[in-house]
């Protein structure tokens, strides 16, 4: 996706007009719905993080953004454009899940390649080139090829290549696959610098720390429809009155019967975790129970930690419906 600058005058392009504004949507494919009834609207300037189970639709859903399938009902508007719209397609930035490079060429000739096909005169591109550059922060590397390069900086690039057009609404789909610790906080302020730059940014992610290092908000898609939005702070602040986060820490995984009741006080672990997690009433009495309960089931933790709530607690109890069991209140 990308814009040819003679795109840019035919959009209602406003300050008030969000890049990105879904109303009543419904998708699919053949007999099968995905979406239905789904509503979005993101707000310039800020990030959206949009989190889901594999299968809810994410990918779906960008497809209906980019025009590439048509809603069954609602409608989808990318800076006032409808969808459909080639306009629409040209206020896009999309970077891909699988890095969208030639791997062969260096950055410059990557993005002189993208600059071209977005349509900007040949004698523009390199002014093009050096700006989107500029923006994504990697002109420090811009003759290196894309394969010799870490995949933190191949991210990094990526993200440049959909800047190429000028979008409004920048998706970044699953930005932070293969990237190490230090390169995801470089990711996560390019995020932040570009959407300080005025762009909607949808980022489609797995990766709950980075969501929550980078979202203004936090768009839950369960059900073919989004079943929570919001800032992150609010939606637990409501979500989870007077409620923390407990994470409960054994030196060797809990034996079956100790799982079990880890299950049965609403403690959830992953296949042979070490680590159980659930939510518990912010009082000193609720902890006291907790600690008592797990004494009567044998088992004893090596540390047990209470937090606030995060992204992962609001997601499991929205998409897993696991709230907080009436013996821990
Ligand atoms: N081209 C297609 N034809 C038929 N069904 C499809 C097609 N693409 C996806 N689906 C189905 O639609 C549903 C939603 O898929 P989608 O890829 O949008 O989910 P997702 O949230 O992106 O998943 P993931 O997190 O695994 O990438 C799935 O059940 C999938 O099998």
């Amino acid at each position: 996706m990308s814009a040819a600058p003679n795109h840019r005058d035919e959009a209602p392009d406003d300050t008030t007009t969000p890049p990105l504004a879904i109303a009543g949507l419904d998708a699919g494919y053949g007999a099968r719905t995905v979406l239905s009834g789904l509503d979005l609207v993101l707000p310039r300037g800020t990030v959206t993080a949009l989190v889901g189970p594999n299968g809810a639709g994410k990918t779906t859903l960008v497809r209906a953004i980019c025009g590439r399938i048509a809603p069954r009902a609602g409608t989808v508007t990318v800076c006032g454009i409808p969808a459909a719209q080639e306009a629409a397609r040209a206020r896009i930035g999309l970077a891909p899940q699988d890095i969208a490079l030639y791997r062969s060429l260096t950055i410059t000739e990557n993005l002189a390649v993208f600059a071209r096909l977005a349509g900007v005169h040949r004698a523009d591109v390199a002014a093009c080139v050096a700006g989107v550059m500029a923006r994504a922060g990697i002109a420090g590397r811009k003759d290196e090829r894309i394969d010799r390069l870490s995949g933190g900086w191949q991210r990094r690039a990526n993200v440049a290549a959909a800047l190429v057009g000028t979008p409004g609404l920048l998706v970044l789909d699953e930005p932070t696959v293969g990237v190490d610790a230090p390169a995801r906080g470089e990711l996560a302020a390019l995020a932040r610098r570009l959407a300080a730059e005025g762009l909607g940014i949808l980022l489609i992610t797995h990766d709950f720390d980075f969501a929550e290092a980078v979202a203004d908000r936090v768009a839950i898609l369960s059900g073919g429809r989004i079943a929570l939005e919001g800032p992150l702070a609010q939606l637990i602040a409501a979500h989870f009155p007077h409620r923390r986060k407990v994470e409960v820490a054994f030196a060797t995984p809990p034996n079956l019967m100790g799982r079990r009741a880890l299950e049965a006080l609403g403690l959830q672990g992953d296949g042979h975790t070490v680590r159980f997690t659930g939510m518990v009433e912010d009082t000193p009495q609720a902890t006291g129970d907790l600690v008592a309960a797990l004494r009567t089931a044998g088992l004893s933790p090596r540390t047990i930690a209470l937090e606030a709530a995060g992204l992962d607690a609001l997601y499991e109890d929205v998409v897993h419906d696991r709230p907080v069991r009436e013996g821990l209140r």
